[in-house]
């Protein structure tokens, strides 16, 4: 019996045993009787038969280690038509006589490679066209796959051609290093024959074998033409054209003919498959890409929480990563991508246009983090300089009072002096560390002993060129903090995250640009922001959002790594969740973060050290004006001792002055028991009157007994206390009959020196608008020749010690000066607030000239000429509910 009757007798037993569903086939087959050996007939038997048997179901094809059985077209035979089908993929290829350019040529490519890609699973199949002829015409109507990420651009010139094969050869190597069963299969599609070298390698590629997981579709093989002998091909089918059919050489393994000379039948080609069939195939497949390539939150978090040791650095998933050359998409099984602080990359840059993920590739970081360092490896400071809400999820909210135990400080829409005092505060933990060090004979933290291990502190600033805007005292302070914790952070333990739209344009970073960033070995660009990578590298260019490009040699080409990251927005609950279970866990005792809101107007009645007020404290009293910007959120207030000067002076035109008067006296008013003090409140600027009503309402419900007073009052007043003769003695009143019109206090006893407590016998001379006076403290007085500025002044000076400050609101620094006598007597106002004043009349007031003051609303400079005290705070705002 021949080879062909014996393979038809065992594919019917086949057929008999297995598939009975089949049975209308085996019955015509049966009815038939054994055909003659050889003859037409059988052929056309035998293909139904290989048909129906072989035929995969849609996706079900292992193309690497198993052949598909491909159509290719349509056997005529006297007795009628059957489908002829070739084996392709497996360690099998296809060779076409013409190439693309005659249209049956590309209709029969495109046609095998939409069976091949319907055959496989999806994602397992990658296509790579090659087509110097005709510039990739034959592929354009596969656009759609183009388009999902399964076809790659198709390479046209000799170059292309030549990069597209080292990729191939790449991964048949890998293929065959790999011997897995689930590698994917490379589908390299040459629509005309390339030049002989890249063709010899095309050839090349057809002995591989299945494990090199490439199958090779060649049109124009082999060339019509003079020339050079064809290199020879391995198991490939080759295809002849005629004017009308086609025919087809035996399949390699499974030959029709027993002499080579192929199936004895003429084959029309099949033509081109429909847009529908394409376009539903593109759908199908782009979207499982979608699902295999999708990374989840889970997928960046470690199997144990808190189980990792910060010792030699920190680690955290990013994502997964995505296969280089294969633009949009088309990648499954990404390994993930780790990224480290360490010695290695102890600083990361990140750039990224707004909306390009920054966000959530920072939260996705910082959780990371979270779930795999306990708070005793890991610290975080959170700086944003935004508007937004990146870091607000760390923090208690009154919808979620849970927080990241890690976070010691958060910054949210900071000011630029707060970003300045975290790397101050960074800097001596920096100075502390280094001494901790040598104590312990070591060069790094990494040496310490656990015990004495401190964690390491991971910063983060978002939008950091804020910090730099401006070039002026402060963007140089920012500057030179951030050079040396750049420069010595690696070893200390201590990391710094930059993340900006834009790196360039920072003018204060001009000549120092190359020593900060030198620093920062990681880089990673979002889209948008390839300007954290070398001019010369280009894997930026192409990003979309969730997608990003890391980079471990300070952004120089070669070193880069794409990598898909999970949308956290979209996982806030699993965030939440987390967090929770953090929180839960954290260490007894532990604090929340201290959080600094740049838009928040905070008020005397929520501060805490408001709260802790009390009158039977020892020591000077405390005017209480805000909130300081510092890290800690340290409150803004000044100790009225009785050293000369001891008077709080508020300077600009902004309405808020009358505000932090208002913060003083009631703050200073909680200090006295009743009776120990008295207020004498004069609203003399325009629309204050109202606020000291209100004012006198709350000190006399305290039973401070209180007084208003006008201009003339006032004069009077102050001769009164620099002649040390106004008495300031009181009884407390009923809460019932004090107010304003209703002026508190007896006229009896004299002045009064601070009591052993501090706190007692005091009298505060509060005055909004003193510069309102000016004309009645300018006129003498006939008897004693003395002005009422010689009695300020005399007050000024004298009054602490006998229990008499003021505290008055300037509209304008030069009267200001102008009312103290001169800048020989700045001292004797010691404790100022400023408000609206421009920073260089200011710098010229105190004589600092490198003040570095921008005045804007709500904020305030506060000073402190006794010791030295300059520092940006958040005035209190009033709001009548704090007694
Ligand atoms: N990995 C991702 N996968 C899918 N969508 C993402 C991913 N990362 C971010 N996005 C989406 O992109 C949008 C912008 O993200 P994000 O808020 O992080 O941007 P940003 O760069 O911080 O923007 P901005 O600077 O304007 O605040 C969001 O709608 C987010 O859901």
């Amino acid at each position: 019996m021949s080879r062909l009757a014996a393979a038809y007798g065992q594919a019917l037993a086949l057929h008999r045993q297995a598939l009975r569903r089949w049975e209308a086939v085996r019955r015509s087959l049966a009815a038939a009787g054994p055909p003659a050996p050889g003859s037409p007939e059988l052929v056309a038997r035998l293909a139904r038969l290989g048909a129906a048997l072989a035929a995969p179901a849609p996706g079900t094809a292992h193309p690497v280690t198993t052949a598909v059985p491909v159509r290719v077209g349509e056997a005529t035979t006297f007795d009628g038509g059957f489908p002829v089908l070739v084996p392709l993929a497996g360690g099998n290829h296809l060779a076409v006589d013409a190439d693309a350019r005659d249209p049956r040529v590309g209709e029969l490519l495109r046609a095998v490679v939409t069976q091949l890609l319907a055959a496989a699973p999806a994602g397992t199949v990658r296509v790579a066209g090659i087509d110097p002829a005709a510039f990739g015409a034959a592929f354009l109507p596969l656009r759609p796959l183009l388009d999902a990420g399964v076809l790659g651009p198709t390479a046209t010139t000799a170059a292309e051609v030549a990069t597209l094969l080292d990729d191939a050869e790449r991964h048949a190597r890998a293929a065959q290093h790999a011997a897995r069963d689930d590698q994917d299969l490379l589908l390299l599609v040459a629509a005309s024959a390339p030049a002989p070298r890249e063709l010899a390698r095309l050839a090349a590629l057809t002995h591989a074998g299945a494990p090199a997981a490439v199958c090779v579709l060649l049109a124009g093989y082999p060339a019509t033409g003079p020339g050079e002998a064809a290199p020879p091909l391995g198991a490939t089918t080759q295809l002849r054209l005629g004017e009308r059919y086609a025919l087809v050489g035996d399949p390699p393994g499974r030959p029709y003919s027993g002499d080579g000379a192929g199936l004895a039948a003429p084959v029309v080609l099949d033509g081109d498959p429909s847009h529908a069939t394409v376009t539903g195939l593109a759908r199908r497949l782009a979207a499982a890409a979608r699902r295999a390539e999708a990374v989840t939150f889970a997928d960046l978090l470690p199997p144990r929480r808190w189980a990792e040791s910060a010792a030699a650095g920190l680690r955290t998933v990013l994502g997964r990563a995505l296969r280089p050359g294969a633009p949009g998409a088309g990648v499954v099984g990404g390994e993930p991508v780790t990224v480290a602080f360490d010695d290695a990359t102890p600083h990361w840059l990140v750039g990224g246009r707004t909306g390009a993920g920054k966000t959530v590739f920072l939260l996705d970081v910082l959780y990371g983090l979270a779930a795999r360092y306990a708070p005793t490896e890991l610290r975080l400071l959170l700086l944003d300089f935004k508007e937004g809400v990146s870091f607000t999820e760390f923090v208690p909210t009154e919808r979620d009072p849970s927080w990241l135990p890690h976070a010691r400080a958060v910054g949210i829409e900071s000011d630029r002096e707060y970003g300045v005092a975290v790397l101050r505060e960074l800097r001596d933990e920096l100075t502390r560390r280094a001494d901790l060090l040598k104590r312990h004979g070591v060069s790094k933290l990494a040496d310490l002993p656990a015990a004495h291990r401190p964690p390491r502190i991971v910063t983060v600033v978002d939008e950091f060129h804020v910090l730099f805007a401006g070039n002026d005292a402060l963007a140089r302070q920012a500057v030179d903090l951030l050079e040396e914790l750049a420069r010595k952070g690696r070893s200390y333990g201590l990391h710094l995250v930059l993340a900006s739209q834009s790196t360039t344009g920072v003018e204060a970073l001009y000549g120092r640009a190359e020593a900060i960033f030198g620093q920062f070995p990681l880089r990673v660009a979002l889209p948008g922001g390839a300007a954290v990578l070398d001019p010369l590298n280009e894997a930026a260019k192409a990003l979309t959002v969730g997608t990003a490009v890391v980079n471990t040699a300070g952004g120089a080409a070669g070193a880069d790594t794409l990598v898909r990251f999970p949308d956290a927005h979209a996982a806030a609950a699993d965030l939440a969740t987390l967090r929770h279970e953090l929180c839960e866990a954290r260490p007894a005792g532990a604090p929340p973060p201290t959080v600094f809101r740049g838009y928040e107007t905070p008020r005397l009645a929520d501060d805490p050290t408001w709260a802790g007020l009390r009158p039977d404290v020892a020591g000077p009293p405390l005017a209480l004006v805000g909130r300081t910007v510092d890290v800690a959120g340290s409150p803004a207030a000044f100790r009225l001792d009785a050293t000369p000067g001891r008077h709080l002076g508020v300077v600009g035109t902004a309405a808020a002055g009358a505000d932090v008067l208002r913060s003083a006296a009631l703050s200073l008013a909680r200090q006295h028991a009743p009776g120990t003090a008295r207020f004498l409140l004069a609203p003399l600027a325009p629309d204050t009157t109202g606020l000291a009503d209100d004012l006198a309402m709350t000190l006399a419900a305290a039973r401070h007994p209180v007084r208003r007073l006008d201009a003339a009052e006032l004069r009077a007043h102050l001769a009164d206390l620099a002649a040390g003769g106004d008495p300031a003695v009181v009884a407390p009143p009923a809460p019932t009959d004090a107010g304003p019109t209703r002026p508190a206090g007896a006229a009896s006893g004299g002045p009064h020196a601070p009591s052993a407590s501090g706190a007692a016998g005091r009298t505060y001379l509060v005055v909004f608008g003193v510069d309102a006076a000016a004309g009645v403290l300018a006129v003498g007085d006939p008897a004693t020749f003395r002005s009422g500025h010689d009695d300020l002044r005399a007050v000024l000076r004298d009054g602490p010690a006998r229990g008499v400050h003021l505290l008055g609101w300037w509209r304008g620094l030069r009267r200001l000066g102008e009312d103290l006598g001169g800048s020989q007597h700045r001292d004797d106002l010691a404790c100022l607030v400023a408000l609206n004043v421009p920073g260089a009349d200011l710098g010229l007031y105190l004589g600092a000239h490198d003040l570095a003051y921008a005045p804007r609303d709500g904020r305030a400079l506060l000073v402190d000429r006794h010791d030295q005290r300059t520092a940006l705070m958040v005035p209190f705002v009033g709001d009548g509910d704090d007694r």
